[in-house]
């Protein structure tokens, strides 16, 4: 029997999910809530909004009918932006089955409960509970993955057997999956990378150096392994491509939306206006509020994601912040070690 994927989702990554599923010799359904783009995407065999220069394989069928998607589907894998899950999910979940790996891969929160995306997906379909979803996260932008640059990424399950199944059906010769059971550190680490990714734009727009960026990944990734521990998660998930993987990725790439946007912000142009020209999900911006109002809900410490926040909702300018930063109390770089570990 042929072995279908429904990849919900036809943004930059649910497409390059689908090549690398379509790779892998499955048929991929890859269904968007737009009608003229599936119209397009079918025709042309490109999906010119996100990722104009790959070639979509005969194995992608994309469509905006959910119930045709989902139909005979052994894997559901979402690939809509944080904000959109919820309501997604609930769109998918009648035709959603007991027997069907759900799979996600979106790197934030929901903006109105804080919740993680298993949180949300458990609570939409009565079909899993949250041990029985996989989170797909790491360092892995879609432009390189259509290209079949290698590429390595993480899947995690509370149940390691759905963890091993995606392992399984995503790897492959240029994508190398690896496992993690710390499901909690894993959605942690990919949602937070954002608000540090926005900081490293925002440094660069500013026009500092690299010590900045050192400066700014190395005390990032110390406030995240704070607030991830304080949210359950486990330390050493922060040391892997979960934590500092996708950091030095998002922090670095000119493909990163967040690195993209605050370049942008560090110039000078308003969030708006930035958020208008990226045309694309910038998930740091709604989790730089999600992570703020996390910190004072379980009393952690997150000075860079605190300045961030007052950069983009509160009006202060970038450079301010920067100096507000450099100019806080002396402290023991391993206090956080100390205290939370
Ligand atoms: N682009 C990348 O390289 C990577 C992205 N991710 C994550 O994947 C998630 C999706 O990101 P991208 O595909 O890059 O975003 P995108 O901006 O390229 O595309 C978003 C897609 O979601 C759809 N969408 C938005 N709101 C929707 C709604 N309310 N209902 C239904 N569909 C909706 C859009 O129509 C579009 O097809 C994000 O959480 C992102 O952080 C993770 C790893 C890599
Ligand atoms: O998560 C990503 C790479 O791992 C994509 O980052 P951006 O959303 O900043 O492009």
């Amino acid at each position: 029997m042929e072995r279908k994927v429904a990849v919900l989702g036809s943004g930059s990554w649910g497409t390059a999910l689908a090549t690398v599923l379509a790779h892998n010799g499955y048929n991929v359904s890859l269904w968007s809530r737009n009608r003229e783009k599936v119209w397009e995407m079918a025709e042309t065999r490109r999906n010119q909004q996100y990722l104009p220069d790959v070639e979509l394989e005969e194995a992608i069928s994309p469509t905006a009918q959910m119930e045709h998607a989902l139909q005979g589907a052994e894997t559901v894998l979402f690939a809509v932006p944080s904000h959109a899950m919820r309501k997604v999910a609930t769109q998918a979940a009648c035709a959603i089955h007991t027997h069907q790996l759900v799979v996600h891969a979106a790197k934030g929160f929901e903006p109105e409960t804080l919740k993680r995306m298993s949180q949300v997906l458990s609570e939409t379909l009565s079909t899993h509970t949250e041990g029985q979803i996989v989170a797909l996260s790491g360092p892995s932008h879609a432009e390189e993955v259509v290209r079949r640059q290698p590429t390595t990424v993480v899947v995690s399950s509370m149940d390691a057997r759905l963890g091993d199944k995606a392992q399984d059906m995503l790897i492959n010769s240029y994508f190398r999956v690896y496992t993690n059971p710390d499901l909690i550190g894993v959605e942690i680490g990919g949602a937070l990378k954002n608000i540090i990714a926005l900081g490293a734009g925002m440094s660069d727009g500013l026009g500092f150096g690299d010590n900045a960026k050192a400066a700014l990944l190395t005390r990032g990734l110390a406030e995240i392994g704070r607030l991830g521990v304080a949210m359950g998660a486990k330390p050493t998930t922060f040391a892997g491509l979960a934590g500092v993987g996708d950091l030095v990725v998002t922090c670095t790439s000119q493909h990163s939306r967040n690195w993209r946007a605050g370049y942008l912000l560090g110039q000078g142009y308003p969030l708006e206006n930035v958020l208008d020209e990226m045309g694309m999900v910038v998930e740091g911006v709604k989790t730089t509020k999600a992570a703020y109002d996390l910190s004072k809900r379980y009393g952690v410490d997150m000075p860079i994601t605190r300045e961030l926040y007052r950069v983009l909702f509160n009006g202060k300018q970038p450079q301010q912040a920067v100096e507000d930063l450099m100019g806080r109390g002396k402290t023991h770089e391993m206090e956080d070690v100390v205290r939370y570990l």
